[in-house]
């Protein structure tokens, strides 16, 4: 029998790195290796350093190859997935200048304001890049540090993305690809390329960007004899372009190119995010119409407050994240570090509905609720906006992927049946992302197109995959959470 060969996919996202050593042929995970990022920032500020980044990456993949027992000898391609849109400045030798500004940094929100403006209004941009900036978008993030840091600004040689930085410093090479490069806002989804007038606009130059590869599969380089060192991998291994961690996930559940489309897929993070691979462009000013992997789309809608700020609320009350109960008549909209979608840049947690008997285990869940009837409230408008009726029973009847660390709590899985009504599917591999990653290192080592790969190792069923059949919707929490939002949104949470 042949040696066995493995991949590296690596998810760099916001709150840890995850390096999953992963059987090129079957796709199995045969070990994980993992480690913590530290978030800074009070306020709407959201930063980490992208050494941070660096050094997790180093410590997952030394951890993921001790534990699966494998000779170095054995990797032969490696890919970053990382959380998308953070700001990553560097100087001409490729150090960063300061820490690295957060998709879910908002202080940037005035700057989106006026760059919406500028163009005329959400449309034009929609038109031009698929996506109305927020601001979580990384034009938002560079506009306002030339306004609010300007020595870094003028000093920056080059500007990356999370997953760029990492890649570069694997490969030495300065590549993106479409998917993470759409969510920038100066690369159009139209044309597949830099908007030269957007980035005349913010000051910026393609000088000053890494190339955009034709998809996160494409081999960009190889690992230098530096990355080698540094990881205890051979050097010359196969290095892709990589990608954002939401299109990664697409890839390692097999959505897009020739694989499954429009399957809809809720990702339970410290973001929640909801989105469908698509052959269509999307054009709604109601959704980010990013770019996937390969260049074709992934309508995505995203909020900034998800399993981060549920077990914020667990901590507060002193309970674990599972003792939660239904909230009954309390309302509680988790918005603790602002909210992107609907877009509240400067909210903060509102809770209502509180009574003598209401108790501990209610607020939880009244968390819960929150969180995610905002995430499917934005899956329903993303749906419309693909030209969907969510209220349609074909539909409202297709099932919905869970990924994401939340995806493994008995809770979230159990509130998201609960308000959605919707058939579940939780891929017993907890790990899409970095399956994704992995599925983009193969494609590079020569193992073919990188959905192609994925579908593969996809195709024999996991005893831990769950199919869990719909549960009757409970509208009334729907409805209440729902109307305690609408009339809120204006006078209390800064809308
Ligand atoms: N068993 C579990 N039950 C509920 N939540 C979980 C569980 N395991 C992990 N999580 C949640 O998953 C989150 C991390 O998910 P992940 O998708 O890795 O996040 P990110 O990509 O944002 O770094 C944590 O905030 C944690 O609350
Ligand atoms: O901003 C977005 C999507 O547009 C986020 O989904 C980030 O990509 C961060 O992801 P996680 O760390 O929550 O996985």
């Amino acid at each position: 029998m042949p040696p066995r060969t493995v991949v590296i996919g690596v998810d760099s996202s916001t709150q840890s790195t995850k390096a999953a050593v992963t059987d090129t042929e079957t796709g199995e995970l045969l070990a994980v290796g993992r480690a913590a990022h530290v978030v800074n920032g009070e306020g709407g500020a959201r930063e980490t350093d992208p050494e941070v980044w660096w050094q997790a990456l180093r410590d997952a993949v030394a951890a993921g190859l001790k534990e699966s027992g494998l000779s170095a000898s054995a990797v032969v391609g490696i890919a970053v997935a990382g959380q998308q849109h953070g700001l990553v400045t560097l100087d001409r030798t490729g150090r960063p200048l300061r820490p690295a500004l957060l998709w879910n940094d908002t202080r940037s929100a005035p700057q989106a304001a006026a760059l919406v403006a500028e163009l005329g209004g959400p449309e034009a941009w929609t038109a031009r890049t698929g996506t109305v900036p927020v601001a979580s978008m990384t034009a938002t993030k560079w506009r306002w540090l030339r306004e609010n840091d300007p020595a870094s600004a003028g000093a920056t040689a080059f500007v990356r993305l999370p997953h760029d930085f990492l890649t570069e410093r694997l490969a030495g090479v300065a590549a993106t690809d479409p998917g993470d490069a759409s969510g920038t806002c100066w690369y159009s989804t139209a044309t597949g390329a830099y908007d030269p007038e957007l980035l005349d606009r913010l000051g910026l130059d393609t000088s000053m960007l890494p190339e955009v590869a034709a998809t996160g599969g494409a081999r960009i380089g190889s690992l230098t004899e530096a990355a080698a060192g540094a990881l205890g991998l051979p050097a010359g291994i196969a290095v892709a372009a990589g990608t954002g961690d939401n299109m990664s996930a697409a890839v390692g559940l097999g959505l897009g190119g020739a694989g499954l489309l429009d399957h809809p897929v809720l990702s339970l993070g410290t973001s929640g995010t909801v989105f469908a691979a698509s052959r269509t462009r999307p054009a709604s000013t109601a959704l980010s119409g990013f770019a996937a992997a390969d260049g074709t789309y992934l309508p995505l809608a995203c909020t900034l407050n998800c399993t981060l700020a549920v077990d914020k609320v667990a901590t507060l009350l002193g309970l674990h994240r599972d003792d939660a109960t239904p909230g009954g008549e309390a309302v509680l909209l988790p918005y603790l570090d602002g909210e992107r979608t609907p877009d509240l840049p400067t909210s903060s947690g509102l809770l209502t509905g509180l009574r003598h008997d209401t108790t501990p285990q209610q607020l939880l869940g009244a968390a819960y609720e929150g969180a995610a009837f905002t995430v499917l409230r934005a899956l329903d408008e993303l749906l419309l906006a693909c030209g969907l009726d969510p209220a349609d029973p074909e539909v409202a009847g297709r099932p919905l992927r869970l990924v994401g660390g939340g995806a493994q709590g008995r809770t979230w899985v159990e509130t998201v049946r609960r308000l959605s009504g919707r058939p579940l599917l939780v891929p017993g591999s907890g790990e899409l992302v970095a399956l994704g990653a992995a599925a983009l290192a193969a494609s590079a080592a020569g193992y073919g197109d990188p959905v192609a790969v994925a579908t593969r190792w996809n195709a024999k069923p996991s005893d831990t995959d769950a199919e869990l059949p719909p549960v009757e919707r409970d509208t009334e929490t729907w409805e209440r959470v729902g109307s305690v939002l609408d009339r809120a949104a204006e006078p209390l949470l800064g809308a």
